[in-house]
């Protein structure tokens, strides 16, 4: 099941394009890094997905399906700093969350205890650090228990100790099964915590997809035939390839960065009597666009 399909989505503020024709797609139990500079439409982007702004075009699903109210109602959503009560301790102002999102407050220690937040629970939100305030803001995106969260920068304005510990919860959230869907302009955020990325720039997608084939400097070939079981046996005796792999009907073969050379290729198959229907290069050109990207 896709937790979130975009397609073709488009949202401008008068002359602004912020969103100019994504789509992509979030699969259940990934985190989904949407990664871009500022001013990328990220933000945009995720507040389209939450209903706080209207698309001008396009369309999305949530949890394979039309979006409605109930939908958003299993998804946690960090999008900008929640307004704690400065003078109330971490528990209280988690106690007011869960009223105003109707949920029991029976939830609120196993949230405190995965935020790590459970000895400073009764210290007042004023005396918190920045990445315990971050902390206490994700304690309550998770509330309910939803199976999706959406998070919009949430290392933003901490410190390396703030940041590894965010990091760490992603993980924790992660093995737990849960979908994170996260915008953030750090490269090194998304590799790290991140099994999806779509990266924006100036509103477009640049591309999306598994962060390890999107970031690793491999060149990627896709290569179509009528028989892929044939096509798969030749490629892989093909020299220079270092593996041929078929994923979602689709053979690919991968080279070191900078050596494949789709006329070889055409040229080795042609010359075992296949005749290719799709040849397409992914990995250079994304390499130089992700430099151009993270250079800006
Ligand atoms: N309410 C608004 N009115 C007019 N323009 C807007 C509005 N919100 C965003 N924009 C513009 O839309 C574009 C995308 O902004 P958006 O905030 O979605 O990007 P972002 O990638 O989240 O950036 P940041 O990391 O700085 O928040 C920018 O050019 C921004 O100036």
């Amino acid at each position: 099941m896709a937790i979130l399909t975009v397609e073709d989505l488009s949202k401008s503020y008068g002359r602004i394009q912020a969103l100019k024709k994504v789509s992509f797609s979030v699969p259940e139990g990934s985190v989904f890094g949407i990664l871009g500079p500022n001013g990328s439409g990220k933000t945009t982007m995720l507040g389209t997905i939450m209903d706080i702004l209207k698309p001008t075009s396009g369309t999305y699903k949530l949890f394979d399906e039309a979006p409605t109210e109930l939908h958003r109602r299993r998804i946690g959503t960090l999008l900008e700093t929640p307004n704690f009560y400065h003078y109330l301790s971490g528990v209280k102002n988690l106690e007011i969350a869960a009223e105003i999102k109707q949920h029991g407050k029976e939830d609120i220690p196993r949230v405190l205890e995965m935020v790590d937040l459970t000895k400073r629970k009764d210290s007042k939100f004023s005396t918190y650090s920045l990445g315990m305030k971050q902390r206490l803001a994700i304690a309550s995106c998770l509330l309910g228990n939803p199976k999706v969260l959406v998070f919009d920068e949430p290392t933003n304005g901490l410190d390396p100790v703030g940041i590894a510990e965010i990091r760490e919860l992603m993980k924790t959230l992660y093995r737990e099964g849960k979908t994170i869907i996260m915008a953030s302009h750090l490269l090194d955020e998304v590799e790290k915590v991140c099994t999806h990325v779509a990266i924006l720039r100036k509103g477009e997608l640049i591309t999306s997809g598994d962060v390890n084939e999107i970031l690793s400097n491999e060149d990627m070939v896709e290569v179509g035939a009528k028989n892929s079981e044939r096509l798969i046996e030749v490629l892989q005796k093909m020299p220079g390839q270092t593996r041929v792999t078929k994923e979602g009907g689709m053979v690919k073969v991968f080279y070191p960065v900078g050596t494949a050379d789709l006329e070889a290729i055409n040229n080795f198959c042609f010359g075992k009597d296949i005749i290719l229907n799709h040849l397409i290069l992914k990995k250079k050109s994304l390499e130089s666009r992700f430099f151009e990207l993270t250079n800006n």
